[in-house]
């Protein structure tokens, strides 16, 4: 059985101090649960105090981003090496504000990918259609022309143990979140990609979150369709009642 990945994007939001109340109110309130696993994706600044103070419990910490290269002249990046010396365990990539605003493409998704699993880092490769595209019935080659993209080189192994976050652009901070159907069915979808391009077995491993607007309103039933395997949750993991509200419902 798929364990459910709950995982907290914070995006740009908190400081230090906010930051650290968030994680002492919620690190030993995670219920240790072999349905679920607990993440916050918190700024690159935070990420060496959040980690320590995560230790020993069931609250881990992921970096927003990474670049490929292990070093070199990258002003302002942070190399995968880096987070693996402070003991990050995991890093969202290619989430769409990165592919809109800093040039993320499926190039440097794939490249990112084959870097965080050099270095131990498991990756939460977000993918997603914007509102245009859906529209135009676009959902599927897009989707599946992106997981190809992200997936190419990987071992079976190594797309068993990655995560995918089915982000629709549309349902991103807006209030508008697909139905459980609509994203159950892009999700199913994309485990069918992964099965043809890939194999059998990396399809029932991998896990496909959904992200854009879960609550603990509406997480339950996401969470309920069979090939949603966990939330990547931007604005309801900002508070930290809410956000436990969300890792009990995939612990369930
Ligand atoms: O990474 C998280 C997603 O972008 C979803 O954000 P949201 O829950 O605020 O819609």
């Amino acid at each position: 059985m798929r364990k459910n990945v709950i995982a907290g994007n914070w995006k740009m939001n908190k400081t230090l101090s906010e930051a650290e109340d968030f994680i002492e109110a919620t690190k030993t309130k995670i219920p240790s649960s072999d349905k679920a696993e607990a993440i916050v994706c918190a700024p690159a600044l935070y990420l060496t105090e959040l980690v320590k103070r995560t230790e020993g419990t069931d609250l881990k910490i992921a970096a927003q981003t990474m670049h490929y290269e292990e070093n070199g002249a990258f002003t302002g990046e942070i190399s995968p090496a880096a987070l693996k010396s402070v003991g990050v365990e995991y890093a969202v990539i290619g989430h769409s504000e990165r592919r809109e605003y800093y040039n993320e493409t499926d190039e440097t998704v794939n490249k990112k990918t084959h870097a965080a699993f050099k270095y131990g880092i498991t990756p939460i490769v977000c993918i997603g259609e914007t509102l245009e595209e859906r529209e135009a019935d676009k959902t599927n080659e897009v989707v599946g022309g992106q997981v190809e993209k992200a997936l190419e080189g990987l071992s079976a192994d190594q797309v068993s143990n990655l995560i995918l976050a089915y982000e629709p652009v549309w349902a991103i901070g807006t209030g508008k979140t697909a139905t459980a159907q609509q994203a159950n069915e892009v999700c199913a979808f994309i485990r069918n990609v992964v099965k043809e391009k890939v194999s059998a077995e990396a399809a029932e491993g991998v896990r496909i979150q959904y992200g854009g607007s879960v609550k603990p309103a509406n997480v339950d039933e996401l969470l309920s369709e069979s090939d949603i395997d966990g939330a990547l949750v931007g604005g309801a993991s900002l508070e930290a009642d809410s956000f436990l509200a969300l890792v009990e419902a995939g612990s369930k």
